[in-house]
């Protein structure tokens, strides 16, 4: 593909991208390989120099675009090389003219920004928010250790403050790795490796993981305990809970049953284990404000109405955890959000709630105090960002 037909390639995703967050479609990433899929004719390089000018674009935009050749315009307004393929040549952008629309430049929508603001991000550490992430992993200790691990990669540097993280060049393709195949390393954000280290899990313990998604947590956890105890990990969604079991079989760990709930029925589905856990973890759904580095059009998808119903549905998680909690058990909350409401005010409400409950202080490599918790932040930490809380029964 021509530089110009590889700016004409961005702009169609961007507008298929800001559709999708408009209309709750697929994720950025979903459709830039459905639409590569279709075209055969573009290689690796054409792929990677497209998918770079997206995100490059999608990173400018604060607010949804108006379309993608608006979103693209901010990316060529502070790059001559860019704005010199809009020429209008076959299967090129048409030439730019001085005074057509732009997208608003910015790090978010400005009534999320002021939330932000509002929960204690300082201004100048929002941009932080949308900069590239690095390619974290965390090393398996049921399989290895992360010397072992450093030492047969030489690229590869140990994470500034999660003990069993490894840092890799950007574009690693970490899944062709023998080291990745054979168990030894999952992709793991630092962030999350971190928040991960609250449940303090031990070889023993009964331990549920409430949301569990594909596993990312709860496969930590497993080396944690040494394949010794039993880990109950569920989520309601099917596909994501489908992909734990074969990275469960890759990473040896052995002492994990899935179960996949009904939303609503979630108390009776686990009444077997009411009063029984020694620890629950709640990684709750969120609006992900922390992971705009590896997403960055999630903040073009949020809104009020979402907020709301996703702090319903964290409270409504926190309720569950404490019924499965033994006495003197422990729950463990996590979202991948900087929000007050979803972090630090929902674990208010939980303890206003639960009047015999009280958190604990939390001591990790990194992070601040917020509120009854610990908080991660992308400019202070170098992390996604994430609120933990952890919370014991009486
Ligand atoms: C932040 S993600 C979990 C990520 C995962 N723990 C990890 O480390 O990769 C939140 C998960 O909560 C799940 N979820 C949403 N509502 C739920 C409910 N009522 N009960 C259990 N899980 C739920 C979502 O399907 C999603 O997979």
């Amino acid at each position: 593909m021509t530089p110009p037909a590889r700016t004409q390639a961005a702009i169609e995703l961007l507008d298929a991208i800001i559709a999708a967050a408009r209309e709750g479609g697929a994720a950025a990433d979903t459709l830039i390989a459905r639409y590569f899929a279709g075209r055969r004719y573009a290689g690796s390089k054409d792929r990677r120099a497209v998918r770079e000018l997206v995100y490059a674009a999608i990173r400018a935009a604060g607010e949804p675009p108006k379309s993608g050749r608006a979103a693209m315009l901010l990316v060529a307004d502070r790059d001559p090389a860019i704005a010199a393929t809009f020429d209008g040549g076959t299967h090129a952008p048409a030439p730019i003219t001085n005074d057509e629309p732009r997208g608003n430049r910015g790090v978010a929508p400005s009534w999320l920004a002021g939330l932000l603001v509002a929960s204690g991000v300082a201004r100048d550490a929002l941009p932080a928010l949308v900069e590239r992430a690095p390619l974290d992993c965390r090393i398996n200790t049921l399989i290895a250790s992360r010397d072992d691990v450093l030492a047969a990669l030489p690229e590869a540097q140990p994470t500034p403050h999660a003990p069993d993280g490894i840092r890799l060049p950007s574009g690693t393709n970490v899944d062709q790795l023998p080291l990745f195949q054979g168990g030894a390393i999952e992709v793991q954000d630092e962030g999350s490796q971190l928040v991960g280290l609250a449940i303090a899990a031990q070889p023993g313990q009964r331990i549920v993981d409430l949301c569990a998604g594909a596993g990312g947590k709860t496969l930590a956890i497993a080396a944690a305990m040494k394949n010794d105890g039993k880990i109950l990990a569920c989520d309601t969604d099917r596909m994501r809970l489908q992909r734990l079991a074969p990275r469960a079989e890759r990473a040896g760990a052995a002492i994990i049953e899935s179960r996949l709930l009904d939303p609503g029925e979630e108390a009776t589905m686990l009444a077997d284990w009411r009063g029984t856990a020694d620890s629950v973890l709640v990684d709750a759904p969120c609006s992900g404000t922390g992971t705009w580095r590896r997403n960055p059009e999630a903040r073009w998808r949020l809104n009020q109405a979402r907020l709301d119903r996703l702090q319903a549905t964290q409270a409504h998680i926190l309720d569950l955890a404490a019924a499965l909690v033994k006495p003197g058990g422990r729950i463990v909350y996590i979202v991948c959000s900087l929000l007050d409401a979803e972090g630090a005010d929902r674990v208010t409400a939980f303890l206003k709630k639960h009047r015999k409950w009280h958190a604990e202080p939390l001591s990790l490599p990194a992070g601040s105090v917020r509120g009854e918790g610990l908080r991660l932040d992308p400019a202070a930490d170098g992390t996604d960002g994430f609120f933990v809380a952890r919370l014991r029964a009486p």
